[in-house]
């Protein structure tokens, strides 16, 4: 891919885990930069991947050629109102990935016409197993959609959206989705451990068990992924119990609200910031 100057503005955990899966991925350390107001997570970064480290956005984000806006969606006001009255946007690209910021509210806080590629990505871009979704208005320049497609597609697998709402519905089935397989292996490991398993005991079963379910996802393209259900649930069985359990307790209607309320979420986020 081509190679072009980097700039994080915020070092948290979402631009950590992009920037590691880029260094990783062997993309150049010394084109990157991460810019927060406290050394603790940029050092960090700066330590473990050779990338460099600032505590000035707007000379970080002057010297770039792209600029990714990586802080808190409550912030980026602040943020941006700052680096808009020193650095020159107009030939760069910026890149947000950011929940509930819109790219009218961007072009509002950083200029008309801004160059900008919305980006929803996921944590497991630190490990390589990204996914992201992509956003662009028209008028944004092929060559920038495919550097930023690129870019993500060097930490996991990526999705382009033709109407901005769906970067929202991208945050509710893979944005915030790390979160909820989170927590069904939390509530898992907690039964093994309440059944007498040591932790670590508990925690391998629940993360083969999860790791293996997704990498057979992952190799049956062409299996629906309820078949690769019913593949496991023998009839009288004791999956078929476990099913039965979760489906009287409305688990599949429990996710739909799920997904829905963080779709919601976000869209009040864009009327907010
Ligand atoms: N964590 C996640 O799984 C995902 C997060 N996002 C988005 O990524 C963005 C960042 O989220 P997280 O990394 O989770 O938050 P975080 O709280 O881990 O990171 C925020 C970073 O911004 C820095 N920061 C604070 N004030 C700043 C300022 N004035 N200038 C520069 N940096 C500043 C903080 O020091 C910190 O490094 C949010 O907009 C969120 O919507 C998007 C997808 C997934
Ligand atoms: O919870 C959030 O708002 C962010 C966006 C997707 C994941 N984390």
């Amino acid at each position: 891919m081509q190679h072009r100057n980097i700039a994080f503005i915020g070092a948290g955990n979402m631009a950590g885990a992009i920037v590691a899966g880029l260094v990783e991925g062997g993309y150049p350390a010394g084109l990157i930069s991460v810019c927060a107001p406290s050394a603790s997570h940029r050092d960090a970064l700066a330590e473990r991947y050779g990338v460099h480290s600032s505590s000035d956005n707007a000379a970080c984000a002057a010297s770039a050629d792209v600029v990714v806006l990586a802080v808190k969606p409550q912030l980026m006001a602040e943020v941006c109102g700052a680096l808009r009255s020193q650095v020159d946007f107009s030939g760069k690209l910026v890149l947000s990935i950011a929940a509930g910021v819109t790219v009218e509210r961007f072009c509002a806080l950083l200029g008309e016409q801004l160059n900008i590629v919305r980006i929803m990505p996921n944590t497991p871009s630190l490990v390589g197993k990204g996914m992201s979704g992509l956003y662009a208005p028209a008028y944004v320049s092929q060559q920038d959609r495919d550097f930023t497609a690129a870019l993500m597609e060097s930490v996991g697998k990526i999705c382009w959206v033709d109407d901005e709402h769906g970067i929202n519905q991208v945050i509710a089935a893979a944005g915030s989705a790390p979160a909820y397989f989170f927590l069904f292996m939390e509530a898992m490991q907690q039964e093994m451990e309440r059944q007498g398993f040591p932790a670590d005991k508990a925690r391998l079963l629940v993360q083969q068990a999860a790791s293996g379910a997704a990498a057979l996802v992952e190799a049956s393209p062409e299996v629906s992924l309820g078949t690769l259900r019913e593949r496991v649930t023998s009839k009288g069985g004791t999956t078929a119990e476990a099913l039965n359990v979760m489906n009287e307790q409305k688990l599949p209607e429990i996710v739909a609200r799920a997904m829905q309320a963080a779709i919601a979420r976000a869209q009040d986020m864009e009327q907010q910031f």
